[in-house]
């Protein structure tokens, strides 16, 4: 499926679409039935409506031209010097043979309030739950998508791993869709008989205004800590983001989830008492003595967890003490399943149905997944992209692994450069062996992306050689580079003896590398595969010694 919905307001004429949007000037028929809005000239189709966009690397209103010639029925602009230039070129042309041009204040602002117009508000017609912070969006999406599938709710989900409901999936492109796809995508989630859509709403798409629009019943934060920087610069701003989740885009009776041992959390919520709002807040949290969820006896096992949930939330006010099992591991999971209990307790989902939802979810995709090996050594796929995350993915892993942690980890490019070191930092405090690499180096060049990785390294960490390697085991506490991620996890799987954890961060459930402005297949997970298939005929000790033919 792709992210194009047909079925907006088909016979809703423009005018009535541009009374809501108090447009500056409009020149053309305005009783025309457009098409859908579209903000890219490349994917626009005869009868839409091009909206021109200034972005940060050109501004939509440079492809007013190219909308014109391929069929744009309407024009919603705010540069008119920019709209003056582009129509030159189709001077003598008939006027009633241009699409009505229309200039508003800020086409930024408009856009998403003309698509819900346009796909006729459909978040109204749905419950919306959103989930923002920097970790655990997805995995929290997820949980709570079953949980409520199970309190019989039909349910859809919006993030990370694809917008799905039903049987339909279309995979994401942005975590949190343009306005463009986002109303038609919940207008089609309606039509199929959709009651629940459960979002992940990223700090860009908050800056953004791309949920403008949407008024959530539920909003999780879940954590912050740093990334994004080269986006939002401060903390402070990128907290401000998080922020407009709660305070722009809250129901007013809405249920604001909240983590208090996060400190950020702790901000939103006096945030949210100061301004004495009617919205219920619910905390949870694991230290916090204060947390109306919070977890007690908490089992930690390679295979999952298991801890009482602790609730004052019960409508008698008695506490409730319940006991949770999850297939999911370590303590960032426990933060994660309090915050999808919070969010369905206190959205009045059944205990059982909570409890049930949880222990149905047994891993989620490319999040600590483990790969199966029959050498001796695990084999863990995570998506940890920031200092935060790696510390609490790697601090987890390093507990139940006996042997040497083996780390193979590089960084986005064309993203925060200052997280870079910082990963390294968090990785060479947990793992005995490091093997740099890239991640998705987009237009940077790989080799820069990795000194910035470098950086962070202790200077008592020695490097060594990945050929070396085949003949003598590396010494503890020490690293490698190599740019090619391929080869990257072979040397890491290559080194690795029984009683070893292999941890492959950054690409969790990506099933592509961007390099350049190319997506190539890439899955770590198949990878990792492929590899011990080639190698399963050689023991676990070969495998150390006799590098697989290539
Ligand atoms: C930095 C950023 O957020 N950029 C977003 C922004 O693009 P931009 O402002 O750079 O756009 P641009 O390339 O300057 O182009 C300006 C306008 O001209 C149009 N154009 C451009 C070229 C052309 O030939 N024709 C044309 O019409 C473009 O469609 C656009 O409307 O607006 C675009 C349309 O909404 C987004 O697709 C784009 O997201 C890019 C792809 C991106 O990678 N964003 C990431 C950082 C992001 O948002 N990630 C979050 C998740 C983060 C997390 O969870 O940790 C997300 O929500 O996914
Ligand atoms: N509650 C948490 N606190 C800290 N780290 C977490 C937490 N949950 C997951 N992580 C780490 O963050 C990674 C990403 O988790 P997840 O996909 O659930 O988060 P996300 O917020 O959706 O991320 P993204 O912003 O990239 O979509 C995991 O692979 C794990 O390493
Ligand atoms: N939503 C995150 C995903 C990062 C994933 C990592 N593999 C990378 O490419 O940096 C971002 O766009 O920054
Ligand atoms: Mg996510």
């Amino acid at each position: 499926m792709t992210e194009r919905h047909e079925g907006g307001s088909k016979n809703r004429a423009l005018r009535e679409l541009l009374s809501l949007l108090n447009p500056v000037h409009v020149l053309g028929d305005t009783s025309i039935s457009p098409g859908s809005p579209c903000t890219d000239s490349r994917k626009l189709r005869q009868g839409d409506i091009f909206v021109a966009l200034k972005g940060s690397r050109t501004d939509g209103h440079k492809f007013i031209g190219e909308a014109v010639r391929k069929g744009a029925s309407v024009i919603v602009y705010d540069n008119e010097k920019a709209l003056k230039e582009q129509l030159a070129m189709f001077e003598g042309t008939a006027k009633d043979a241009l699409p009505v041009l229309v200039r508003v204040e800020d086409t930024a602002k408009i856009l998403p309030l003309l698509t819900a117009a346009y796909y006729q508000h459909p978040s109204s017609s749905l419950k919306l739950i959103g989930i923002t912070g920097t970790n655990g969006k997805t995995t929290t999406s997820i949980l709570i998508q079953s949980i409520l599938s199970e309190a019989g709710f039909s349910v859809g989900r919006i993030g990370t791993l694809g917008y799905c409901w039903g049987s339909n999936h279309i995979e994401a492109h942005l975590t949190t869709p343009d306005p463009c796809a986002l109303h038609g995508i919940l207008q089609q989630m309606y039509k199929d008989g959709v009651n629940i859509a459960v979002m992940e709403v990223s700090s860009h798409a908050l800056h953004q205004h791309r949920v403008a629009g949407c008024l959530y019943d539920v909003a999780v934060f879940t954590n912050l800590s740093q990334d994004h920087l080269d986006y939002h610069r401060t903390m402070e701003e990128y907290f401000r983001s998080k922020l407009r989740l709660f305070t722009e885009y809250l129901k007013a009776n809405g249920i604001a989830v909240v983590n208090i041992d996060d400190q950020w959390g702790r901000k939103i919520l006096e945030h949210l008492e100061s301004k004495g709002r009617n919205e219920k807040i619910v905390t949870y949290g694991i230290e916090s003595y204060d947390a109306e969820i919070s977890a007690e006896d908490v089992c930690y096992s390679p295979d999952g967890l298991e801890f009482r949930i602790k609730s004052s939330l019960s409508t008698d006010h008695d506490e409730i003490n319940y006991k949770v099992s999850s297939g999911l591991l370590g303590k960032l999971n426990v933060y994660n399943i309090l915050s999808a209990v919070a969010a369905t307790l206190a959205f009045n989902v059944p205990l059982e149905s909570v409890l049930k939802g949880i222990e149905k979810v047994r891993s989620v995709d490319g999040r600590l997944q483990r790969i199966a090996t029959p050498n001796g050594f695990s084999v863990i796929v995570d998506y940890a992209h920031t200092p935060d995350a790696m510390e609490k993915a790697l601090s987890c892993v390093r507990e139940w692994t006996k042997g040497r942690l083996i780390v193979v980890f590089g960084c986005g490019g064309d993203r925060d450069r200052t997280k870079r070191p910082l990963m390294a930092q968090v990785a060479s405090k947990f793992a005995d062996l490091i093997v740099i690499t890239s991640d998705n180096p987009r237009t940077e060049a790989p080799e820069r992306i990795i000194e910035d990785i470098i950086a962070g390294m202790p200077v008592t960490w020695q490097k060594f050689s990945a050929d070396e390697s085949h003949f003598s085991a590396p010494k503890s506490k020490s690293y490698t580079i190599e740019v090619d991620r391929r080869q990257a996890i072979h040397i890491a799987i290559n080194v690795a003896r029984p009683g070893d954890t292999v941890f492959i961060g950054g690409k969790g459930h990506e099933t592509y590398q961007i390099i350049g402005q190319e997506k190539i297949p890439f899955d770590d997970r198949l990878v990792v595969k492929e590899y011990l298939d080639r190698c399963c005929h050689l023991t676990s000790a070969d495998i150390r010694f006799h590098k697989c033919k290539e």
